[in-house]
């Protein structure tokens, strides 16, 4: 285990009110008593005076915090500095720290020792991350949910299950003469089957809180000049993309990240759909339609005072809302386009633009509204998961015990690797609990 003690700024760099400068490992406490002269009661906020260990020389009046293993966020003792802000005063502590034998941590170390010292899952650790990076309310309420453990629980619940199917197994294997239970794999078969289903409907969330955690990506589509790029400045209420009455104006792919409601969100602007000779407007094209496949929502922009052209139409799918824009030259508009309701929008004056972000909203949030059960957030989780159902796959088709064992092993290292609880120990501990074969 680790026994160097750590510090780093818990705060931004820069002048503020106050600054955090956190410490961990067991250098910690003699490092408050020789900077302030004595060890503050645990978890009690209290001032002093801070002295330069080499001069003697006070460097800043701060309050301090007293954490003592086991009890802090590392599991470490844990002490925090919380100084004045400001390079100097910064730069005082840091070279009191290191005088006393402290070195600055690593990014990401403080969570690390936490993991090390099983106070968080990685899950969890994963989760600070993202907490601290979530820039919409969706965002962090996801990241807070999975700090709090639910998602690290489910996989791990589930990991428990597949340690005991296991044990199960491993003891017809291996002490077959023994008074065990009977039909042993004929238990474990519904175990397995159940938690592949239970798998599959977890990797079947739409991407849920993976779009939550990168972004919803939204592309506009539609014929040149039905006002793409106008909506799409009006939309992000800036001067984002070119605009011109030429056809063919908006060539690469121009992207603007929004706040939908809560939900992170965003909104390319692409090259308008149509036949050309042109080698770089061809390029512009190509890239549209590639962001078409790939976007999570399309949306189809017609110019509401000519016929809907067919590039367009052809890319309503279930995915698609459908604009009718320049509504502010149209008289009558029809309320569907290709089965789709159309909305009538004008982004030269902003009529119904309310209206389409509603919508936009809406469609958002049925799609990625956090569901009840916990949902994964990254393309780690769902690879993990992907070879746990296809070992559990492989177990049930296995034609011998010794096989299938072997695969509901790997399944269940497969959940381990998500939360990094993975230790074989476990198994022994079930297979003597549940069988008591030892006598
Ligand atoms: N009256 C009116 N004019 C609009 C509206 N939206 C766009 N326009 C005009 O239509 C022309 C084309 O607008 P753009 O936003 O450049 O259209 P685009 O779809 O991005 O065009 P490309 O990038 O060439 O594919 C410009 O002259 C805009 O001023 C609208 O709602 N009403
Ligand atoms: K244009
Ligand atoms: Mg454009």
């Amino acid at each position: 285990m680790t026994t160097d003690t750590i510090f780093a700024p818990a705060t931004a760099p820069g002048r503020g009110g106050v600054q955090v400068v956190r410490l961990s490992g067991p250098l910690a406490g003699p490092a408050l008593v020789r900077l302030s002269g004595r060890l503050p009661p645990p978890r009690q906020a209290t001032l002093a005076s801070l002295h330069d260990p080499a001069g003697g020389e006070v460097f800043d009046r701060a309050l301090l915090l007293w954490f003592p293993a086991p009890a802090s966020f590392t599991g470490e003792d844990v002490a925090e500095l919380h100084l004045h802000g400001g390079r100097a005063v910064l730069a005082a502590a840091a070279e009191a720290l290191t005088a006393l034998g402290l070195r600055v941590a690593e990014p990401g170390e403080f969570s690390r020792r936490a993991f090390e010292h099983g106070k968080l899952d990685l899950t969890e650790a994963e989760a600070i991350a993202d907490l601290v990076a979530a820039e919409t309310a969706a965002q962090r309420r996801q990241a807070l949910r999975q700090m709090d453990g639910a998602l690290g629980r489910l996989y791990e619940d589930w990991r428990h299950r597949l340690v005991r199917a296991l044990a199960h197994l491993e003891a017809e294997i291996d002490f077959p003469e023994e008074d065990l239970p009977g039909g042993l794999t004929d238990s474990v078969r519904p175990v397995v089957r159940d938690l592949l289903a239970e798998i599959a409907a977890h990797l079947a969330d739409g991407h849920r809180g993976e779009r939550l955690r990168d972004g919803i990506a939204i592309a506009i589509l539609g014929a040149p000049n039905a006002g793409k790029s106008s909506l799409l400045n009006a939309i992000a209420r800036r001067d984002v993309a070119i605009v011109s009455a030429q056809a063919g104006t908006t060539r690469d792919v121009i992207e603007v990240a929004l706040d939908l409601g809560g939900y992170p969100v965003t909104l390319a602007d692409t090259a308008g759909l149509r036949e050309t000779l042109d080698a770089v407007e061809s390029e512009g094209i190509r890239r549209a339609l590639d962001r078409a496949a790939r976007a999570d929502l399309t949306l189809l922009v017609f110019d509401a005072t000519l016929p809907p052209d067919p590039a367009t139409l052809a890319l309503a799918g279930e995915d698609a809302l459908v604009v009718l824009n320049k509504a502010d030259l149209a008289g009558e508009l029809p309320s569907e386009v290709a089965g789709r309701p159309a909305l009538a929008v004008s982004a030269a004056t902003g009529q119904g633009l309310a209206a389409l972000l509603a919508t936009l909203t809406a469609a958002v949030e049925m799609r990625y509204a956090p569901a009840a059960a916990p949902s994964l957030t990254r393309a780690r989780h769902r690879a993990a998961l992907e070879a746990c159902g296809a070992s559990l796959a492989r177990a049930l088709e296995a034609p011998l015990p010794e096989l299938a064992a072997e695969d509901v092993r790997l399944a269940a290292r497969a959940l381990g690797r998500i939360t990094g609880r993975v230790d074989v120990e476990d198994l022994l501990d079930v297979i003597f609990r549940d069988f008591c074969i030892g006598k």
